[in-house]
């Protein structure tokens, strides 16, 4: 379904440019494309005007009920060209499935949990907006690009549903003999059974996901058939006769509570996702992942990207209590700081020159992901470093201190920005402490780029510390 040729030169609505092509599914293609005028990368997804009812519509209609929402890909554009549906929206990352397969099928405990952190919330989000996903997989999971780096997106709504009624809250009535909608692999045992989906059926399939993380494959993976329907029986026969027990043998107790949970959700319940997510971090606490991996040695594991996954999903905690209190800072100074950098990259890009990834702009997307996953950590790593700093403050703090703001101010959010400005006043004030003496108009507020202006309608720093 290569769109024709005559598509590639034409501009939808004027402003996104199609470029070449990522992927493709069962009812339409994606290509990348490019904002002509604000040179942002975007996805667009074609579907053929002759599919009717347009199933592009009905999943546009839904993202259209989750605009800023966090980790679900915003819709640029919908519209018409050349007798394609076109929708343009956020470009993502690679899909989970893909990191999978490159991390070897094997996430370390720390990746999983942290990606099941982000899972469930997802779910709790699209559910709270009355939608149910029905297709929840690896592959409908990716990481963000660009300032995104950390979030985990969820997406490819072709198969969600409505499962109550925005307006008067009632949830759809319980029906059976439906025909199974989704992956199979990772389908819940009701779902397989032929009864309606609802909220129940995410979880439990995102409970089916992490195992298959954890474990590299789940127990009716690769079971012989002579056709699909044959070999959906059974995946249903062989999920249904396996315990939550054997699934989850060997692993801590909290998989099980997870998925026995989920298998136990009445039809019409509402998950306590607050449960789950804490059934996780309580684990994640207990073993201790809580170290900040911003200028940590890289580790000789061939899974250089699960390594990177971590890093990540490190600072995606970078709001988080946990995070921000138990963070232990490694100890460059400013200069230091770049050495290192240069020196990771160089590392991982020869990691990713071994194993071959291609085609090139995923390997410079990724270099370009890490090298903001270190600059994202230069703000703890000031921390730690302040008694370092303080012997070159007088002739290095100004020059250091704008680079790490500008460098904030265009990578990242201005919410960003303006913790990024706290946390430097915070350190200004124990050098005011230390009694170093500092003039006015060394101030981050005086610096290009991260003024007022720039923050607006953010607070400013002196909102921020008045708060
Ligand atoms: N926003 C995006 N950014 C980057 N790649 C994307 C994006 N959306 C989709 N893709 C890629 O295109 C492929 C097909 O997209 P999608 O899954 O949305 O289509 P589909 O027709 O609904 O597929 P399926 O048959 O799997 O349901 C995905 O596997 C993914 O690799």
């Amino acid at each position: 379904m290569e769109p024709p040729p005559q598509f590639r030169d034409l501009r939808i609505a004027g402003l996104y440019v199609v470029g070449r092509r990522i992927g493709s599914g069962s009812f339409g293609v994606v290509h990348r494309g490019e904002n002509v005028k604000t040179e942002e990368e975007v996805a667009i997804k074609l579907e053929c005007m002759t599919t009717v009812p347009s199933l592009l519509h009905k999943e546009f209609k839904f993202y259209r009920t989750m605009v800023c929402g966090v980790g679900i890909p915003q819709i640029k554009y919908y519209g018409q060209a050349v007798g394609y549906n076109v929708m343009v929206m956020d470009l993502l990352g690679q899909s989970l499935e893909d990191l999978f397969s490159l991390c070897g099928r094997r996430f370390s405990m720390k990746t999983v949990l942290m990606l099941a952190d982000q899972m469930i919330e997802r779910a709790e989000y699209i559910h709270s907006k009355n939608i149910i996903h029905r297709d929840i997989k690896p592959n409908n999971f990716a990481m963000g690009v660009g300032r995104h780096w950390n979030r985990l997106f969820l997406f490819d709504f072709g198969l969600a549903k409505e499962f109550r009624d925005p307006n008067t809250g009632k949830h759809i009535d319980y029906r059976d003999g439906k025909p199974l909608a989704g992956t199979a692999r990772y389908a819940s045992i009701n779902a397989h059974n032929g009864i309606e989906q609802s909220c129940r059926d995410d979880m439990e399939a995102i409970g089916y996901v992490i195992m298959y993380f954890l474990r590299g494959q789940l127990p009716w993976q690769g079971l012989a058939a002579t056709n699909n329907q044959q070999k959906c029986e059974k995946i249903a026969e062989m999920k249904s006769a396996t315990p939550a027990e054997v699934l989850c043998k060997g692993y801590p107790s909290e998989f099980l509570a997870y998925v026995n949970y989920c298998r136990q959700l009445p039809f019409d319940g509402t998950p306590d996702y607050s449960y789950l997510r804490q059934l996780f971090r309580t684990l994640l606490r207990k073993l201790k992942y809580q170290e900040n991996s911003a200028v940590r040695p890289p580790e000789s594991s061939s899974s250089f990207i699960g390594t990177y996954l971590e890093s990540t999903h490190e600072g995606s905690k970078r709001f988080d209590d946990i995070f921000y209190n138990n963070i232990k800072y490694s100890n460059p100074t400013g200069p230091e700081i770049s050495e290192v950098l240069r020196k990771e990259m160089s590392y991982y890009a020869d990691q990713l020159a071994t194993i071959q990834m291609s085609p090139t702009d995923v390997y410079e997307k990724a270099v370009l992901n890490l090298e903001e996953a270190r600059l994202s950590n230069v703000v703890f790593a000031i921390e730690k470093a302040k008694n370092e700093v303080i012997e070159v403050v007088r002739s290095e703090r100004r020059t250091y201190l704008e680079s790490v703001i500008i460098t904030y101010s265009n990578d990242f959010d201005h919410v960003n920005a303006a913790v990024v400005q706290l946390k430097l006043k915070e350190f200004d004030n124990r050098l005011t402490d230390l009694k170093i003496p500092l003039s006015d108009d060394l101030w981050v507020d005086h610096t290009p780029g991260l003024n007022s202006t720039c923050l607006s309608p953010y607070p400013t720093t002196e909102a921020l510390l008045k708060m």
